[in-house]
């Protein structure tokens, strides 16, 4: 049987018709909501020199009242971004990606909140990033920007914290990245914040985790046209999207989950006779169709920046253990694992809420979409999110 829906699209992989891997905000681009603060000399943890002057890229919604205590700060994911709330349009890529938690009436309100969102230091949104200019020569940063960590990314949010006036966050939140971002705020500023929600993430990244993000960097460091990650300046467009493309077909299958994939696509023939190497089954028309939609909004330099700080983020490292590393937040936390997720299982959660200690308890979501059910799937994790803010 042939699928219905969405046709085939011929610019996959290998046919060379997908966008130029280099689908990054730069500056001269429409702002679209973005705010911009300067940081001088962002200390990095890896970086031989020691620090960065960066440009955080980040956006609003609502006031900051007169106690200072209603902020909430919105952590992005891997490959999300600032645009938490508000439509498409110059200088967004997409709509806002997290409706369903945040907006009124929802658990994280305008109406009630000031929230903030940053794109991370080392993206392609807005912040500084490897398709940014070196302040050097006015060339892209490339493969000369530095290998940030999840502690650098936390360390220029503080900053921004300061800028805003927040001395305390009533909530840090988020999902995957976002969620190893909210664990490094509880342990790098345990006063500034007064609770935290810890979405699809875990205090140590495990080796099952580093395994699946290596297979995408192999990918895209082997695509001829990544060059080193010096590819901005070619004149022949050919920057690493196939490998980028392909990076994301491997992490979107990691995303999804098996029985799931089983249940929407079967063995259902998209395109073509799947007995000769033409044939397309649905799913890999659909693999590819996500992989050639993140090509036209995302760097590929900026992806293995990404993939850095998720192998290297363990809130434990250097300060005795995840747990003693914690041991100086008092405030409160919300731990959620879907059971379907299959990239940061529920024996994550578990780790890292024994990390938190205090009886941290994991809230495990039933969830059909595996580690994207914060963003597919949210009706329940929107109604868990709400429960634990009130109790703030
Ligand atoms: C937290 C953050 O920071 S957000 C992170 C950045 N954003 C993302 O990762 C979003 C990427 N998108 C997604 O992963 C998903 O679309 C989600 C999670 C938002 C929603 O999940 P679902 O509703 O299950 O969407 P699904 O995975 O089916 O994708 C739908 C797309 O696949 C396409 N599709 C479905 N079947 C096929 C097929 N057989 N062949 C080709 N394309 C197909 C649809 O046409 C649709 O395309 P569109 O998004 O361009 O409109
Ligand atoms: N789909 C999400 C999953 C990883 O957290 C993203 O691309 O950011």
């Amino acid at each position: 049987m042939a699928a219905t829906g969405a046709p085939w699209a011929p610019a996959d992989i290998a046919s060379g018709e997908l966008p130029r891997a280099t689908a990054a905000w730069r500056p001269g681009d429409p702002v679209g909501r973005r705010q911009f603060l300067d940081i001088a000399s962002l200390p990095l943890e890896a970086d031989a020199r020691g620090a960065l002057d960066v440009t955080l890229a980040y956006e609003t919604w609502g006031e900051l009242n007169a106690a200072r205590d209603n902020a909430v700060y919105v952590a992005h994911a891997f490959t999300g971004d600032s645009h938490v709330l508000g439509p498409a349009g110059p200088g967004h890529a997409g709509p806002g990606w997290w409706p369903g938690l945040v907006g009124p009436g929802r658990a994280i309100d305008p109406d009630r909140h000031f929230i903030v969102s940053a794109n991370v230091v080392g993206g392609c949104q807005g912040t500084t990033g490897p398709a940014h200019p070196h302040p050097d020569d006015g060339h892209a940063w490339g493969s000369r920007f530095p290998w940030v960590t999840v502690r650098d990314m936390v360390g220029a949010e503080a900053r921004l914290a300061d800028a805003l006036g927040i001395d305390r966050w009533r909530l840090v939140i988020g999902p995957s990245l976002g969620g190893l971002r909210a664990l490094e705020w509880a342990a790098s500023f345990p006063d500034r914040v007064q609770g935290i929600g810890v979405i699809g993430a875990t205090a140590a990244t495990t080796a099952d985790q580093i395994a699946w993000g290596s297979a995408q960097a192999h990918a895209i460091r082997l695509d001829p046209g990544f060059r080193g990650g010096d590819y901005y300046d070619v004149d022949d467009g050919a920057g690493p999207h196939r490998g980028l493309a392909l990076a994301r077909e491997i992490a979107h299958t990691t995303y999804r989950t098996s029985a799931e994939l089983d249940a929407r696509f079967g063995r259902t023939v998209q395109h073509g006779d799947p007995l000769t190497p033409d044939g397309q089954f649905a799913v890999q028309s659909y693999l590819a169709h996500h992989g050639t939609k993140l090509v036209g909004r995302f760097d590929a330099n900026s992806y293995l920046r990404m993939i850095h700080a998720v192998d290297t983020h363990d809130v434990g490292r250097g300060r005795g253990g995840a747990a003693h590393a914690l041991s100086a937040f008092a405030g409160q936390a919300l731990v959620v694992a879907v059971d379907s997720d299959r990239l940061y299982p529920v024996d994550d959660a578990r780790r890292t809420a024994a990390a938190l200690g205090r009886d941290t308890a994991v809230t495990v979501l039933e969830a059909a979409s595996g580690h994207d059910s914060f963003l597919a799937d949210w009706p329940e994790l929107a109604q868990e999110v709400a429960a634990f803010e009130r109790g703030l």
